[in-house]
């Protein structure tokens, strides 16, 4: 049995092993069956099993290595247990220092959990942020001081400081450097996307610090972390930017070798990283820290992710469009993904990836009602029930309607049209097609409600001219129904019979 089986090496509390081809179907048994039962295989993806050291013997432990450790992996477990879950928390969560301490007493209602917490900035900061840098770039110098976003932040997190009773030198740094931020901006009468991102990590840089002051200040051990100190890597694509695969073991070996020289509790930036080729600061996208919990969770082969946000979990549609919207308690990542990308504000588009990858459950729960089920997101559910799970909507989109004679019959046309796509570096959302003409919307970027700009808009149709009479339309939308593909008829029957009379 020891030779089907070969040592990963050991992420948080979990001892990773692979498990031969053909076996893995055995699954948490080969734990009880090779080790002995003190050792207990809590996860099993893909042909990986993770056993829980913290609940098993050292010497079955050592048993384990022995009978599996490769030659050159040096691991010592006695003792050795880290992080448990990612708990992140949103603006909304942590808006205000009340907000801040019932966040504190729901993250120490789990004792039996080490947590990595991930912080977005408190309430509107980064929208306030972006205001203010917007502002800057026109009032001159000698106004910035009084840009009412700023003196709203500023008053924001010094109250809150002054509230949970913490040392206010933990953000007058950033305080401080935020004005003069303003300042340069102001001077230069100028905003760059590298700057903008610049500007808006100041807002999670102070959120984490000041709440882990706070815990250590009632006696919970914990360490703040910027993410672009730790490893989060990134493209140089800035507001907008992607991880890279470098960020996974960077992440690990920072957080995890932490943990055993120093253990506490780590409260980590969100959204923001460090870009791979200027190493200048960057935003994964408006609510990216959804996707740099995921991708903490992925990074430390951790067992759940949890994502607390200021509803119930992900509901039938958005709540502000219909207040009556009913939690969905399970989805999988595809619906996930799909209902996050088709405009679903409850998640970050690409916040799935990292957990799919890796296959790690997501839940999304209440910080406001914490006693409420909220959803799972796994890989599979069982789906035959599911009809229709949610209703999504994307406003301000672009669409294009593309029509020719010439498509009847001809092969290569819809070919055609696609590479100017491909040559202009557009995606494409939504695609319907006829005998003679073919529709769809533009995919502006990752970033919510921005309109692709109208010099671009401008080259696509010219593109398109030479070969089709082109029809632009703005200011749509798109409703997308998620749901059970396997019964989509159904849906669109119901859909159908009901929509002549909404
Ligand atoms: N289908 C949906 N399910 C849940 N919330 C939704 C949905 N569509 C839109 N929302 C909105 O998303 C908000 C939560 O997302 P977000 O503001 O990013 O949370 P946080 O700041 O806590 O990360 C909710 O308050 C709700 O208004
Ligand atoms: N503060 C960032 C990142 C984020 O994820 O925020 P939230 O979790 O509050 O959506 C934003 O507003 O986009």
């Amino acid at each position: 049995m020891a030779s089907a089986l070969q040592l990963q090496g050991v992420q948080g509390n979990y001892l990773c092993v692979s498990v031969r081809r053909g076996l893995h179907h055995c699954k948490p048994q080969i734990g009880f069956a090779a080790f002995g039962a003190p050792v207990c295989a809590r996860r099993v993806w893909g042909n990986r099993v993770a056993f829980n050291v913290t609940t098993c013997k050292a010497s079955t432990t050592s048993d384990v290595i022995e009978k599996s450790v490769t030659e050159n992996r040096v691991v010592s477990i006695e003792g050795e247990t880290s992080f448990t879950c990612v708990m992140k928390f949103g603006g909304s969560s942590v808006a205000s220092a009340e907000r801040m301490k019932e966040v504190a007493t729901l993250i120490l209602s789990f004792p039996e959990e080490r947590p990595i917490v991930v912080l977005s900035a408190m309430g509107k900061t980064t929208n306030k942020l972006l205001l203010a840098g917007e502002k800057a770039v026109s009032c001159g110098v000698t106004n910035v001081s009084s840009i009412e976003e700023l003196c709203f932040i500023k008053d924001l997190h010094l109250r809150t400081v002054d509230q949970l009773g913490v040392d206010g030198s933990v953000i007058a740094k950033h305080l401080e450097e935020l004005e003069q931020l303003l300042k340069g901006i102001a001077m230069m009468k100028e905003l760059t996307k590298r700057t903008q991102d610049y500007l808006v990590s100041f807002g999670e840089c102070m959120s984490t610090r000041i709440f882990a002051a706070y815990l250590n200040k009632i006696g919970v051990k914990a360490r703040q972390y910027d993410a672009f100190e730790i490893g989060f890597i990134t493209t140089d694509d800035f507001t907008n930017a992607d991880i890279l695969e470098a960020t996974y073991p960077a992440v690990a070996k920072r957080l995890h070798g932490d943990w055993l020289s120093d253990p506490a509790i780590a409260i980590v930036t969100g959204f923001l990283g460090k870009a791979q080729k200027s190493c200048a600061v960057t935003t994964l996208g408006r609510g990216g820290s959804d996707l740099t919990a995921t991708a903490i969770g992925k990074a430390l082969g951790l067992p759940e992710i949890q994502v607390w946000k200021d509803v119930d979990g992900v509901l039938t549609c958005d709540p502000n469009i219909y207040p009556k919207a009913e939690p969905v308690p399970y989805l999988t990542f595809d619906e996930a993904a799909e209902l996050a990308y088709f405009g679903a504000q409850v998640l970050h588009p690409q916040s799935m990836r990292p957990a799919r990858e890796s296959d790690i459950p997501v839940r999304v729960k209440n910080s406001y009602n914490p006693k409420a089920p909220g959803t799972l997101i796994t890989k599979a559910r069982d789906m035959s029930k599911a009809v229709l799970t949610s209703i999504v909507l994307k406003r301000n989109v672009t669409m294009l309607d593309i029509v020719s004679t010439r498509m009847l019959g001809q092969y290569g046309f819809l070919a055609k049209v696609f590479s100017i796509f491909e040559e202009l570096g557009i995606s494409v959302d939504v695609v319907a097609t006829s005998e003679v003409s073919v529709s769809l919307t533009l995919d502006p970027s990752k970033l919510w409600s921005r309109e692709l700009i109208q010099q671009e808009l401008d080259h696509v149709v010219e593109e398109l001219e030479k070969i089709a009479v082109v029809n632009l339309l703005q200011n749509r939308s798109i409703i997308s129904l998620i749901g059970n593909v396997q019964r989509s008829s159904l849906i669109l029957e119901k859909v159908l019979y009901y929509a002549p009379f909404i």
